[in-house]
């Protein structure tokens, strides 16, 4: 069976094909700028060289056709036609408290995805558009649908509800959710296994630290607590997104600055975090470099980023009355040894003890970079979100042929 996933944002498509016999990727690549004045497409075969191809591509329908020319492309492509697609899964951000795990898409999965447009704004309504432009495209392919929230779904209610009045909940379903729960579940998987124990006798901190970043608290293989909350804004600083403040800041600014909702809803989510301390990037590669170069301001918003994530795990270890792994996943935490360095060097009351050499070497695959004398092992483990959405959508289509 073939299996494309798609990640849909709001104006980028990343994608990724599957053979499932092997679960080999056959090509991967992505649309970005949709809607601006030039997109660029980026295509993969595993072997091969990148693929580039610049045009206009105004929407997400466009995108989706341009990805399936790219799939039989008579030079680059790796099928001779499109039908050969069995199966298409994709992320999607918010699945409030209805999905608790993964669905094949019908017109009432769709419906409720909707609803829940209010919560993700960033996220959900990007996703919707790639599942309508796959209909348009590749009418009669099965789709399924795999939510960041779902992992989450076994966190008590110590833990997900906000101490304000329960009728918003009962409402509104204003709650905690939590996010990047197919990388978190991945990566506590992966990290079982390196570590040859079974996941139901590890207390693990996970840490995806990408664009968006979260940690979470992982008790017998179970979300017991996450830093997200009702939107992927709370919790950790980010890359553009301020995380954790004290909510009166809102009405505070809106009032002091003349600010609309809506313009403070984007100074949090697209103008705070690392941009906005360092005045320089929300990538973290640039902040180093900055510091690097003896910028104090890049050096503050360092520190902030790694305070702050320091501060959480110090809090799931508590959760949890103990940790026995923290690991390092995403953009960030799978490629930055400065950051892991600059965690761990707080956590030693822990019993936390990086492995300087290990924990400086390049490598792609799952690994652990603390000392064999650590009493918590800390480990890198790259994430594969899209390999768990191959993985459910094959399952989810499989059963359905199988009725
Ligand atoms: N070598 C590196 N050192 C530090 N940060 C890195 C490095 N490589 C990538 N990153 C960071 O990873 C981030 C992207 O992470 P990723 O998990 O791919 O995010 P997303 O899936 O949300 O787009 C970039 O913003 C960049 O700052
Ligand atoms: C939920 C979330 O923050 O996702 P991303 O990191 O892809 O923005
Ligand atoms: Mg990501």
């Amino acid at each position: 069976m073939k299996v494309l996933v798609m990640n849909a944002g709001s104006s980028s498509l990343k994608y990724q094909l599957y053979d499932m016999r092997d679960e080999t990727v056959l090509a991967s690549g992505r649309v970005e700028r949709i809607g601006m004045d030039s997109s660029i497409v980026t295509h993969e075969v595993p072997g091969h060289p990148e693929v580039r191809d610049v045009s206009e591509i105004l929407d997400h329908v466009t995108a989706v056709k341009r990805v399936a020319d790219m799939i039989v492309h008579p030079s680059h492509g790796v099928l001779k036609d499109i039908k050969e697609i069995d199966a298409v899964g994709h992320r999607v951000v918010h699945g409030g408290e209805v999905f608790k795990e993964s669905v094949l898409v019908t017109q009432e999965v769709k419906l409720e995805i909707r609803k829940l447009f209010d919560l993700a704004p960033l996220h959900n309504p990007a996703h919707m558009m790639g599942i309508t432009a796959v209909e348009a495209n590749l009418p009669d392919v099965p789709q399924a649908v795999v939510f960041d929230t779902a992992f989450h779904q076994t966190m008590p209610q110590t833990a997900y509800l906000y101490p304000i009045p329960t009728v918003l909940y009962r409402r509104h379903k204003i709650r905690r959710y939590g996010f990047h729960g197919t990388s978190h579940h991945y990566v506590s998987d992966q990290a079982a296994e390196v570590l040859g124990k079974p996941l139901a006798s590890i207390k693990m901190i996970s840490c995806h630290i990408g664009n968006g970043a979260s940690i979470t608290a992982i008790q017998g293989g179970k979300s017991v607590d996450t830093s997200m909350g009702l939107t992927p804004l709370e919790g950790l600083m980010m890359g553009t997104r301020s995380g954790d403040l004290d909510p009166a800041i809102v009405p505070f600014t809106m009032n002091k600055e003349e600010l609309t909702l809506s313009e403070v809803n984007s100074m949090l989510n697209k103008h705070s975090g690392l941009l906005a301390i360092s005045g320089i990037s929300s990538d973290m590669r640039e902040i180093v470099q900055a510091m690097d170069e003896g910028d104090r301001n890049a050096q503050l918003a360092f520190d902030m980023y790694t305070y702050r994530m320091r501060k959480y795990i110090g809090a799931y270890a508590a959760a949890m009355n103990g940790v026995d792994a923290i690991v390092f996943t995403a953009g960030v935490g799978e490629n930055s040894e400065r950051l892991r360095a600059a965690v761990c060097k707080g956590l030693t009351f822990l019993g936390v003890e990086l492995d300087t050499f290990l924990n400086s070497e390049h490598s792609k695959s799952a690994r652990i970079i603390s000392t064999a004398d650590s009493k918590v092992q800390v480990l890198v483990v790259p994430t594969n979100e899209e390999l768990l959405i191959a993985r459910d959508t094959y399952k989810l289509v499989k059963e359905q042929s199988n009725k």
